[in-house]
């Protein structure tokens, strides 16, 4: 039975006045039946994870270097994140993608490295609307997903979200048959790369514009194990409802 996974991606949001958030988060799900997941910016990890010490709330980064140390000028290495308390590291982020021009073998590269750390790696695919509009969604879900997902990747240290790049901060939700097909798609693929009982173990987020108003019917669709949650994950007053809709599914 896989459990279920609320992540919240802060981006580049958030100075110490945002760990009240976090706290109150913290207060309000102790022992939830679904996991928590809070990834702020770098330089709030270490006060984020002694903010939640003890709480059912975890802590994750939002990129990690494939390196484990060395000459990278501003990049941040797994050990540093596992260092801060963080649990997870989100990588492969469309926005990291599009901004920092990140391969799927890069990602790939990073994930290994999260993994091999002992952090949980939460891949991010996704397609633009440019790739929805011409018919290639699942090719673009499947060659991100083989790409981007190392072989050391199992259910226990390895989440996909998958963030229709078009949905994202914008308001715009995929029709849930459409999140539906997508995600039933990864499935079937993690079945044909690791097996299916391996595959079984995979929990898949769905990312983009997820509200408290929309989280229910979402996560009541089929192969969907949990969100990503940009924006509505700011704010506790935002994020708790999703976390109990979540539980209730
Ligand atoms: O990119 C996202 C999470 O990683 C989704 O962002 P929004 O929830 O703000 O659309």
């Amino acid at each position: 039975m896989r459990r279920k996974l609320a992540a919240g991606n802060w981006k580049m949001n958030g100075t110490g006045g945002s760990l009240a958030e976090l706290s109150a988060l913290a207060e309000s799900h102790a022992g939830p039946a679904a996991e928590i997941l809070i990834c702020p910016p770098a330089t709030l990890l270490s006060r984020a994870a002694d903010t939640v010490r003890g709480s059912a709330v975890a802590i994750g980064g939002q990129d990690c270097h494939a390196n484990a140390a060395g000459a990278h000028t501003g990049d941040l290495s797994a050990a540093m994140l596992k260092d801060a308390g963080a649990a997870a590291v989100i990588l492969g982020h469309s926005e990291r993608r599009a901004d920092h021009g990140e391969t799927d073998a890069q990602i790939c590269a990073k994930a290994g490295a999260a993994i091999a750390e002992g952090l949980t790696a939460v891949v991010c695919i996704g397609e633009t609307l440019a790739e929805r509009e011409a018919g290639d969604t699942l090719k673009i879900a499947g060659s991100q997903l083989a790409g981007s997902v190392p072989a050391s990747a199992t259910g226990a240290n390895t989440v996909i979200a998958y963030e229709p790049v078009w949905a994202i901060g914008t308001g715009k939700v995929p029709t849930l048959a459409q999140i539906a097909e997508v995600h039933d798609f990864l499935r079937a693929e993690l079945s044909a790369r690791f097996g299916a009982a391996a595959a079984d173990g995979f929990r898949l987020l769905y990312g983009g514009s997820v509200k408290p108003s929309n989280a229910s019917e979402i996560f009541a669709v089929s192969n969907v194990d949990g969100a990503l949650v940009g924006g509505a994950s700011l704010r506790a007053a935002d994020f708790s409802p999703i976390i109990t809709a979540l539980e209730a599914s």
